[in-house]
């Protein structure tokens, strides 16, 4: 049985980037969130509007179909800003299967990064909604926070690390400290 985990975090955050490095160096398969917010959606943010609850429910729930579909493990990056997202998530796994890895960085880390990337849909100007609507990680909840700052291998060591001390752990109990804050 794989790991099945969603890379979690604000837009900017690295989900993409060390998402896609995490299903290689775990050697499953890897789904991008973006890739499934329909054209209105991309449209609406890309015109500066923070998407709501009503907006994210159907993209979600198809976030939720990759990961039922992928029972023997795989990594899909996905914002998951709420923990009512997270639970909606968790609906499509079986047990206490599903792991998130929250990307954590400083506002000002993160602003940097989401400059770095002309062309991108999602304005900068949209972080501090991002931010504000984030809930991290909360008691009960299968995962791990992994202090993006540092570079992408090591952030991938980092999830690596952390997947292993939650495989050491029994479901719902909160994971032992490792390569990352814990949750
Ligand atoms: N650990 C890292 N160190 C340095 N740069 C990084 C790191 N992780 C990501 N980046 C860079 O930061 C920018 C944002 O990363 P990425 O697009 O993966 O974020 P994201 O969370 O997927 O954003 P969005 O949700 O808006 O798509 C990219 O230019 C990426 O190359
Ligand atoms: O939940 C959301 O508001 C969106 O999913 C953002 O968090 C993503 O980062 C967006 O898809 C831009 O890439």
């Amino acid at each position: 049985m794989g790991e099945l985990v969603v890379v979690m975090g604000v837009s900017g955050s690295g989900k993409s980037t060390v998402g896609a490095a995490l299903a290689q160096r775990l050697r499953v398969p890897y789904a991008d969130a973006d890739d499934l917010h329909s054209p209105g959606n991309v449209a609406k943010m890309a015109a500066g509007e923070p998407l709501d609850d009503d907006d994210r429910y159907p993209w979600l729930e198809e976030v939720g179909h990759w990961l039922g579909d992928h029972p023997d493990g795989g990594v899909m990056s996905c914002s998951a800003l709420k923990r009512r997202y997270r639970d909606q998530l968790r609906r499509h796994v079986p047990g206490d299967q599903l792991g998130f890895v929250h990307l954590e960085a400083s506002p000002e880390v993160i602003r940097r990064r989401q400059a770095s990337r002309p062309g991108h849909f999602m304005p900068g100007s949209l972080l501090d909604s991002q931010l504000s609507t984030l809930e991290p990680l909360g008691p009960g909840e299968r995962g791990f926070a992994v202090d993006v700052a540092q570079g992408v291998d090591a952030c991938v060591e980092a999830c690596v690390r952390g997947l292993a001390a939650l495989a050491d752990t029994p479901s719902g109990a909160p994971a032992s400290d490792h390569g990352g804050e814990n949750r």
